[in-house]
């Protein structure tokens, strides 16, 4: 098999062609033997378990065996025989049971048989992905199946390439394997990509590919193809809709759902069970999990990416002892697939991601797969935890739900014969990090911006989910759950008015999702032309944000005020300039609170203002303390009155003032008039004048300092005189003095020199001195709580992965 850009062939092109013609001979004879084969296959009636048992092409049954594949899996036996013999396929079966062979032999096999090879033959196969990943996966299988003999050329198209490059090459292939959005783009755009040809279309995770947030893409995609073709659908949830299934034109499609015997959705490897968690315990109980489980694989699902980035950047700080990764839509194609790479190969790690990993993707070897933010619905849960006990593995399923998700999201699970099962986690061991994060956050402005970041898109995750039964906004305790992200409060936020609100709820979770990545270009299959067109700066996009009043300080004193007044007019400008960037924002507003200067009207127009409106029958009332007065024309001026915090913003804000040393009140800089400066002469005779003055009184004070510091040495050195007559006298008659006396009127004479500084020298160095707030007891208390952390750190590490394994699972046990 060829894959243009990917593989190359070293071998002259003479000897390739004439291999070639010798095998097509050789292929003249097989295929008709096949094709006989293929119609006295009877998957109705008959049962098929091994490879062995189809009648598959020779260089299918290479690639089978080179890959060690020899008994099918169930949905391989049932799905196979049928595509093979033409039918169309609605194809569902359990995360990780080999849906992926069950349409890529089919492709391979019946392209075979119709010889749809070579540059000629256009392109007989197109198989369809939500993700990059889930595309770059499909076309490794395809590669490593396909490589032992097969003719056709196959390629990926997936974004974050150039499209020339892709250009050329799509015209040559035979399969290709991409994402809707870019094959849209080149269905559009590339004039010799021919499809007129095409026999069979394949949609991966087609659940998630049919749809709201793909609908468009795919059905522009559907008028390019040809209607007489072979469609198989594969996923872990299917769809019946009609409407979907009229959408591609199936003809009369064969059913085939695997997990229907057996009644789970999920693999029997799999043991699957939730704990109640309260949101502001997220963070202490997953961080605590990872501790207990430093030698497992660990995949954690969050609801945004600002909070996959959060997490992970603050556990990475606490060094938590085993590799963490992440992974989410925000992220460059390179880093993503480096992740992806990573976890695979990585015998012990934890990855954080959002749903980007939660479909399809064939990590292996995975022990855990924790969801902290409860999945939009249960078809997500079933992907998500999917990710582990893939073929025959044994894996292991933690759902955190918080109380008020509970009831709601245990029904939605049940109705899709999910069996997950209630866990405890032992208070004992769970470890509070919020005392870090606090410290964090404090010490890296950065990082606050993220936990305030992570909060807001995880507020509005809550309110953007459709499914309100389980997601109740006004069921968080949102304040503790910020105290949970080392903040000191909950940034504020509005919801915007109503009608706009409600335009937003209708859009799908899972559009959001996509749209969240979009500043990719492509990301997950969302075509590129959606990308904003304008150039902005990172200042643009900084004036753009909404969350103003979480920024730093300097941030806020360049943001021009939006005034109660002014801020309708500003919402239009707003609601124009947040489409672009900050689009996880958009359906949030914070309220600004922050005056400018030059938003301020003058007095003297607010005056003349007022005068005109009491003059048309309007209400002015003269704020006592304010500059200028008020003119109530609406409903929330009227308001506005009744509010004792929003009436101080009118007032004046107060001046500064000096006071010199007559007590006379002086503004901080007073310009006297110019007329009399000049009268007093020269500019720069005042100046010499004024610094004689000067010169003159520091002279005068200098004296009188230097008498009395002589004044006070004379009297100190009296004074010891004093004393140490007094000790001569009291030795003489007969006070014994020990070695300790003589240290303790040492002591005492060092003291009244010092002012008592010795003390502070006399402690012990190296141990750290008591700040002046703290009390003796809290002093202890901080020596014991170190003890006990030492003695925490050096608590014995299990050897053995059985260890490990018994330790994690006696957290939640
Ligand atoms: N017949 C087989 N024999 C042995 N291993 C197999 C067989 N079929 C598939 N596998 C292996 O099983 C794993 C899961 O397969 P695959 O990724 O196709 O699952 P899936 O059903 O598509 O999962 P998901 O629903 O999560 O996308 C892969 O690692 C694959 O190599």
């Amino acid at each position: 098999m060829v894959a243009p850009g990917i593989t190359g062939h070293t071998r002259p092109t003479k000897v390739k062609k004439q291999a070639a013609a010798q095998k097509r001979k050789r292929d003249d004879v097989d295929v008709e033997q096949l094709e006989a084969a293929v119609e006295r296959l009877d998957p109705k009636n008959e049962t098929y378990k091994d490879f062995t048992d189809l009648p598959l092409s020779e260089p299918t049954k290479l690639g089978l065996k080179s890959c060690h594949y020899a008994v099918m899996t169930d949905i391989q036996a049932r799905a196979i025989p049928l595509a093979l013999k033409g039918c169309d396929i609605l194809g569902a079966a359990k995360t990780g049971s080999g849906k992926t062979l069950s349409f890529i032999i089919p492709v391979l096999e019946n392209l075979y048989r119709l010889q749809h090879i070579g540059m000629d033959a256009g392109l007989g196969a197109l198989i369809i992905s939500p993700t990059r990943e889930l595309a770059i996966q499909i076309f490794d299988v395809l590669r490593k199946l396909g490589r032992h003999g097969h003719m056709f050329a196959a390629g990926l198209v997936i974004g974050g390439k150039s499209l020339d490059a892709e250009r050329q090459a799509l015209t040559r292939m035979n399969i290709l394997v991409g994402t809707p959005g870019r094959i849209l783009q080149h269905l559009s755009q590339t004039v010799a990509f021919n499809v007129d040809d095409l026999k069979m279309l394949v949609l991966d995770e087609a659940d998630r590919i049919l749809d709201m947030g793909f609908q468009r893409d795919v059905d522009a995609i559907l008028e390019y193809l040809p209607k007489e073709r072979q469609t198989l659908l594969f996923s872990a949830t299917q769809s019946k809709k009609l409407s979907d299934l009229a959408r591609l034109s199936l003809q009369e499609p064969e059913y085939v759902s695997v997990h229907a015997e057996d009644k789970s959705a999920t693999p029997k490897t799999l043991q699957q069970n939730y704990i109640i968690c309260p949101l502001d315990e997220k963070l202490d109980t997953l961080w605590s999990f990872i501790q207990a489980s430093k030698k497992s694989k660990i995949l954690c699902f969050f609801s945004s990416a600002k909070l996959v980035r959060f997490v992970y950047e603050s556990f990475r700080h606490m060094q938590p002892g085993i590799p963490l990764l992440h992974i989410h839509g925000r992220q460059k194609q390179g880093a993503r697939l480096d992740t992806t790479a990573k976890f695979s190969a990585a015998k012990y790690s934890c990855l954080f991601a959002t749903d980007v990993a939660a479909r399809g993707l064939d990590f292996p070897a995975v022990d855990f797969v924790i969801q902290v933010d409860c999945p939009e619905d249960a078809e997500t849960y079933i992907h998500r935890v999917g990710r582990t006990a893939r073929y025959n593995r044994e894996g292991r399923g933690v759902l955190f739900l918080t109380p008020s998700e509970e009831e709601g999201m245990l029904k939605r699970l049940e109705a899709k014969k999910v069996p997950v099962e209630l866990i405890n986690v032992r208070q004992k061991k769970r470890q509070s990090i919020k005392d870090q994060l606090v410290h964090m956050l404090f010490k890296d402005p950065q990082l606050k911006y993220l936990a305030q970041k992570a909060f807001v898109t995880y507020v509005k995750s809550i309110y953007l989910q459709k499914d309100k039964e389980i997601f109740n906004l006004k069921e968080y305790d949102l304040e503790k759950f910020a105290g949970s992200l080392g903040l000191p409060g909950a940034p504020r936020i509005k919801f915007l008015k109503d009608d706009d609100a409600r335009k937003r709820k209708a859009v799908s979770r899972q559009e959001l999702e996509v749209s969240e990545s979009s500043d990719e270009g492509e990301e997950d299959g969302q075509p590129a032309q959606k990308k904003a067109k304008t150039v902005r700066t990172k200042y643009d996009r900084m004036f753009e944000r909404q969350n103003q009043d979480i920024l730093a300080d300097h941030y806020k004193k360049l943001v021009r005020d939006d005034m109660e007044g002014g801020a309708a007019a500003s919402a239009d400008q707003d609601a124009e300039k947040e489409a672009a960037d900050d689009a996880d924002d958009d359906f949030l507003a914070v309220k600004r609170r922050i005056p400018a200067e030059d938003d301020v009207s003058d007095i003297e127009s607010a005056v003349d203002e007022a005068t005109s409106a009491e003059a048309r029958g309007r209400k002015v009332v003269n704020l006592p303390g304010a500059s200028q007065p008020l003119i109530i024309d609406s409903n929330r001026r009227e308001k506005l009155l009744k509010s004792k915090k929003k009436l101080l913003k009118l007032k004046d804000k107060g001046k500064k003032i000096v006071y010199d040393d007559e007590g006379n009140p002086h503004e901080i800089y007073e310009l006297e008039d110019e007329a009399d400066f000049k009268a007093r002469g020269l500019p720069e005779e005042q100046r010499k004048k004024y610094l004689e003055a000067a010169r003159e009184e520091v002279q005068a004070a200098d004296v009188t300092d230097k008498a009395t510091a002589k004044a006070k040495r004379k009297e100190k050195m009296r004074k010891r005189k004093e004393r140490e007559r007094a000790e001569a006298e009291a030795a003489a008659g007969g006070v014994e003095i020990g070695d300790e006396g003589v240290d303790a009127l040492a002591n005492f004479r060092a003291d009244a020199e010092s002012g008592g500084s010795e003390d502070e020298e006399d402690a012990p160095k190296g141990k750290k001195q008591k700040k002046w707030f703290q009390s003796d007891s809290e002093g202890e208390e901080g020596d014991r709580k170190k003890r006990a952390k030492k003695a925490k750190t050096e608590v014995q590490e299990p050897q053995t992965l059985e260890d490990l394994e018994a330790l994690a699972a006696g957290l939640l046990g």
